[in-house]
């Protein structure tokens, strides 16, 4: 676009026929590109870019006009927009342009042209100095903003994957520890009930070992959005590890938290899994309950009673709900 205004300049205001049009053949050179980018090639369309502007650049401070001009001042556009644009591991071209840059921009700093095709004024000179030097901190506004946007993206996803669990989408078990801990001790400041469910897969590797570890995966993945969809927004739901999940209740006491467990047990035992195209399964899941009360209020010892309630669980036969806590 810099470079169409550029040519419109040339025709227009410095009437020079000859300049526009080489010059218009530069803006059309520009548009390659854009079509290198959407045939996919996006690493050559950046060189491609870079190498014009350059070559550009040269044409313009030593043939159109002289480097009274400044125009050899938007080699600095070289290394600040090839940092932008490439990749992190694109360190050859980034590097390579910018020195190239830095030469040419040299070359032309100490190269007076004695016979430029434009015969400027001191004054339009000196208005096409501003220009250039405008362009190029606008550009450096526009690229210090995408640097701030792009490690603004970058720590968001830090942040994600250091608390979800890849293969489900949930919370992992540091992200729970973290959040329970605080959540459970602001129940017992509060008196409020707080309860924890510890979730286990039934006969999970039979699973494994009748339609292979995809299935399997894709089963954990489901019946985790099944759970996900189906408790409240303050429950958190998390991967504890392998086949092992576990939900906190907050504001949820031991009878509450049962019939919550036994409705998931429902749900997900009547739930058919779509392992491919034509296959659905059905799987049933083992859940021990624990809740807080005045003998039994820290975490640990919470997991601890719901993982022993589970065990009895699935000694007396799997798909059931057991509690820690007598009612
Ligand atoms: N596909 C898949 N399998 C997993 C994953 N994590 C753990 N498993 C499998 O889960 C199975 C758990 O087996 P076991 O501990 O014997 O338990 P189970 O077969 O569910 O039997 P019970 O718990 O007694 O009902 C193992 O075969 C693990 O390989 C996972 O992320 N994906």
């Amino acid at each position: 676009m810099i470079s169409g205004i550029y040519t419109l300049n040339y025709l227009l205001v410095l009437q020079h026929t000859t300049v526009a049009m080489i010059n218009l053949g530069f803006t059309l050179l520009y548009l390659v590109p854009l079509y290198l980018n959407a045939k996919h090639q996006a690493k050559l369309a950046k060189t491609w870019l870079f190498i014009l502007l350059m070559v550009h650049i040269a044409i313009c401070t030593n043939l159109y006009v002289s480097n009274l001009s400044g125009f050899h001042l938007y080699y600095f556009l070289v290394p600040t927009g090839a940092f932008l644009l490439f990749n992190l591991e694109d360190k050859t071209e980034k590097i390579a342009l910018s020195v190239l840059a830095s030469l040419l921009y040299l070359y032309c700093e100490n190269t007076p042209n004695n016979t430029p095709l434009l015969q400027l004024s001191e004054q339009m000179n000196h208005l096409i100095y501003q220009s250039v030097v405008l362009v190029n901190m606008i550009e450096v506004v526009i690229v210090l903003t995408l640097f701030v946007k792009q490690i603004e993206n970058n720590e968001q996803q830090l942040r994600t994957q250091a608390t979800t669990d890849a293969l489900t989408g949930i919370a992992n078990r540091r992200y729970f520890f973290q959040q329970t801990e605080q959540a459970l001790a602001q129940a017992k400041l509060q008196q409020r009930s707080f309860s924890v469910l510890i979730i286990d897969f039934d006969l999970f590797k039979q699973i494994n070992d009748n339609y292979g570890h995809f299935s399997g995966d894709a089963c954990l993945k489901q019946v985790c959005s099944l759970i996900k969809d189906y408790i409240r927004q303050q429950d958190l739901f998390a991967r504890l590890g392998g086949e092992e999940f576990v939900l906190s209740l907050v504001d949820t006491n031991n009878l509450e938290a049962i019939l919550l467990a036994e409705k998931l047990c429902q749900l997900i035992a009547n739930y058919p899994i779509l392992i491919d195209e034509d296959t659905q399964i059905n799987c049933t899941v083992s859940i021990g309950v624990a809740s807080l009360t005045k003998d039994n209020d820290n975490l640990d010892t919470l997991l601890n009673q719901a993982d022993k309630a589970l065990y009895q669980a699935k000694d007396q036969g799997r798909n059931r709900v057991l509690s820690a806590n007598a009612n």
